[in-house]
């Protein structure tokens, strides 16, 4: 059987990891957290929560649940990584918003902001369709890989500038099921 305590080796079939940065436990209370926080600022407005697939998944499905708010959701795919370690900087949009947001409080969640290209890309993209207002919130940040600055009002966890996987973030699409977040070892990537 599969315990809480073997979880993370059962996911990654053993020894795929290299370093533990956030526990499932760690993740957990500061997604509470920016729950509460956005129950708050969001009290009197009917906002949209605009999840980026498909790294922001676990994030949404976590932190959705987690408000008490009554909310709407829906999803945007976009990718600029493919199946590297990367940005390629060229963002595409997979699939667009079912939802017009012209004037709804539009909160886009993602799971990590890392160069910022992509965010900075998007925020453009979703601020010309005329909605009342647009935030973000991320799970995880890299302040030492910003290549652009974007302004994101609700931040998990700023991580150091190094690859992660978990919680939504894959390598090659993999890794995305494991409930923590944590660095590959070397020899994954070769
Ligand atoms: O700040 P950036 O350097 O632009 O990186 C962040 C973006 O990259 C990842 O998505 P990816 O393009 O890998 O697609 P995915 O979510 O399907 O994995 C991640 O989910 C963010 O959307
Ligand atoms: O560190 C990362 N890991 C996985 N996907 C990513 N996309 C941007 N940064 C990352
Ligand atoms: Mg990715």
């Amino acid at each position: 059987m599969r315990t809480r305590e073997n979880r993370v080796d059962a996911a990654t079939a053993g020894t795929d990891l290299e370093h533990v940065l956030l526990s499932r436990e760690q993740v957990a209370a500061r997604i509470a957290e920016l729950a509460a926080e956005l129950d708050r600022d969001y009290a009197d407005k009917d906002v949209l929560l605009v999840g980026v697939l498909k790294g922001a998944v676990m994030v949404m499905a976590d932190l959705s649940r987690a408000m008490s708010i009554p909310l709407s959701m829906d999803f945007m795919a976009v990718s600029s990584y493919g199946s590297g370690t990367k940005s390629s900087g060229v963002v595409r949009i997979l699939k667009d918003l079912d939802t017009d947001i012209s004037g709804r409080h539009v909160l886009v969640v993602e799971d990590i902001i890392d160069s910022g290209l992509t965010l900075s890309w998007l925020l453009a993209n979703l601020s010309s369709r005329g909605p009342a207002s647009v935030k973000v919130c991320a799970l995880l940040r890299k302040p030492d890989a910003a290549k652009v600055e974007v302004d994101v009002a609700y931040v998990g966890h700023d991580i150091p500038n190094e690859f992660v996987v978990g919680f939504g973030l894959d390598f090659a699409d993999k890794y995305r099921n494991l409930d923590c977040v944590a660095t590959l070892a070397p020899h994954v990537y070769s």
